[in-house]
């Protein structure tokens, strides 16, 4: 890939000119205008890149359009080159800045795509045509494409394409280079043209929209529309592994500066006011920043509201920028026209930081470093449960192998038992026996005694076992005990049937 790199050239702007370009285009008057007869206040001299207004400011930018400028014009200067650096790995953005009523939409062309005469479509259409086409050209490239679409109302964030989610859930955050991300927000990944066109379309439906006395449909939100395009080399097409470049393209169709007493706005139209005009005035101080030569201070007040936060890699950051001021003609709109030209002034000092957005191979191995530990950890963690798992299941078998130990010995001990008892009754009757010898009575005497004495210590242990008196000795205890206890019982046995 080949990165163009110079300066504007014959109206035209060429690759990797890092600085911020400026675009103003002047609208032509509206019918509601030149009902009021109000008079055009705005010249240009177009070979010089020159705005004249009133009788003596004179501005200087990057292009100018006047009131016939075409969609396709204004594409081809300022968009063009954008989308060239876009497949090649550059991120872009595109600002829309001005007075409400002043053309913004119309220039950025998110709206009623379907119904616009093909001719009239404005910025968006025509680049995701474009991107598209360039697409369709380079099929040695594999493409991944993906769009988002948010608005900042009152100073929230809202996911355009997807309005159950919450408020809550969307977050300006910095990834590890530093580049700004939404956290949050639903990201399409999309084929063709037309269904990018259909995104667009729904989020267009859900934008924050009203009706002013300045524009029968405002918007009252930042729209930021994104393109990120991930792009590598089919496999069959290389020789070797090749690193992939991941690019976006950010389209901003700012909310309209307002002076509140001329809109007449009042209720949530007023609320509305005042937060568009707090963002568009911290944007203000972060163009000013970055655009004076003399600035001291190395600190840009990217903080002081969400649309500069989101704007950061495209004010100073890592991208190429076109910021397209869009001015009234109109004479009764001379004071706005001219706050926004001295705003688009300072803008023209703005200079980026461009990098390509290479995603090396070894980049990729990194980055899942921290997946590959977690794993690594969670295999570990593995492995203890499993051995834990193992003496458990080892210990499960030692206790139901005593535990058919128990059984074996219990059926045995009761046999026993009922033999104790029998010989017991026995020894009672023989004692009774009046013939007896004393020596053999007395032999009877002392056997009765120690039978009794094993048939006592024999019941406690049952009673044990059989839960009538609570005991904390294990089972395998008990058996070893119920087994000397047999053993007694064995050797009775045995001593008295001899
Ligand atoms: N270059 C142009 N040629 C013809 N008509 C235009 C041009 N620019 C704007 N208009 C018309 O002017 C009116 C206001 O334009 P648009 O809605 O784009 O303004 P805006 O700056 O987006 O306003 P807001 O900030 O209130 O949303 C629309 O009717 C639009 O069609």
């Amino acid at each position: 890939m080949s990165i163009l790199s110079g300066k504007r050239k014959d109206g035209v702007w060429h690759g990797g000119d890092p600085s911020v370009k400026v675009a103003v285009r002047v609208r032509p008057l509206l019918s509601k205008e030149i009902l009021h007869n109000y008079q055009e206040c705005v010249r240009l001299v177009q070979n010089a890149n020159q705005v004249i207004i009133g009788k003596d400011h004179v501005f200087t930018f990057d292009f100018v359009f006047g009131k016939n400028s075409t969609q396709e014009e204004v594409y081809a200067v300022c968009i063009k080159p954008l989308l060239v650096s876009l497949t090649e790995g550059y991120n872009a953005t595109v600002f829309a800045y001005g007075q409400t009523g002043s053309g913004k939409t119309y220039t950025i062309g998110g709206e009623h795509i379907a119904s616009v005469a093909v001719d009239e479509r404005g910025i968006i259409p025509r680049a995701i045509q474009e991107l598209f086409h360039h697409i369709s050209e380079h099929r040695n490239i594999n493409f991944h494409v993906k769009v988002s679409y948010i608005e900042i109302y009152k100073e929230e964030l809202r996911d355009l394409l997807d309005l159950e989610t919450s408020v809550k859930d969307l977050h300006i955050r910095e990834d590890e280079k530093g580049n700004t991300v939404i956290v949050g927000s639903k990201e399409f990944e999309v084929e063709c043209a037309d269904e990018v066109i259909n995104l667009l379309e729904r989020g267009n439906a859900a934008r924050h929209t009203g009706t002013t006395q300045m524009n029968k449909r405002s918007s009252r939100s930042h729209a930021i529309f994104t393109i990120s395009i991930h792009q590598k080399q089919s496999a069959e097409y290389q020789n070797a592994a090749q690193d992939s470049i991941s690019s976006k393209f950010h389209f901003v169709d700012l909310a309209g500066s307002e002076r509140v007493a001329k809109t007449g706005n009042t209720g949530e139209r007023f609320k509305e006011s005042v937060k568009i005009n707090s963002g568009l005035f911290a944007l203000g101080n972060v163009i000013s920043a970055l655009g004076d030569p003399k600035r001291k201070s190395a600190h840009i007040p990217y903080r002081a509201a969400k649309i500069t936060r989101i704007l950061k890699d495209s004010l100073g950051g890592n991208a190429k920028t076109v910021m397209i001021t869009c001015i009234s003609p109109s004479s009764l709109d001379f004071d706005e026209s001219l706050n926004s030209l001295k705003y688009a002034n300072r803008a023209k000092n703005i200079r980026n930081k461009l990098v390509v957005n290479y995603n090396p191979e070894k980049d990729g191995i990194d980055e899942m470093e921290p997946e590959v530990r977690l794993l690594r950890e969670a295999l570990q963690d593995q492995q203890v449960s499993n051995q834990h798992l193992h003496d458990l299941n080892e210990e499960k078998g030692r206790t139901s192998s005593l535990e058919e130990q128990l059984t074996r010995l219990q059926v045995q001990y009761s046999s026993y038992r009922n033999c104790v008892d029998e010989a017991l009754l026995l020894l009672v009757d023989l004692n009774d026996d009046v013939s007896l010898r004393r020596s053999r009575r007395d032999r009877l005497q002392s056997w009765i005694s120690m039978v009794q004495k094993v048939r006592k210590e024999a019941l406690t242990v049952q009673k044990t076992d059989t839960g009538t008196e609570t005991s904390p000795v294990p089972h395998h205890i008990t058996v070893l005990q119920q087994k000397r206890d047999l053993e007694k019982c064995q050797v009775f046995n045995y001593k008295l049937f001899i």
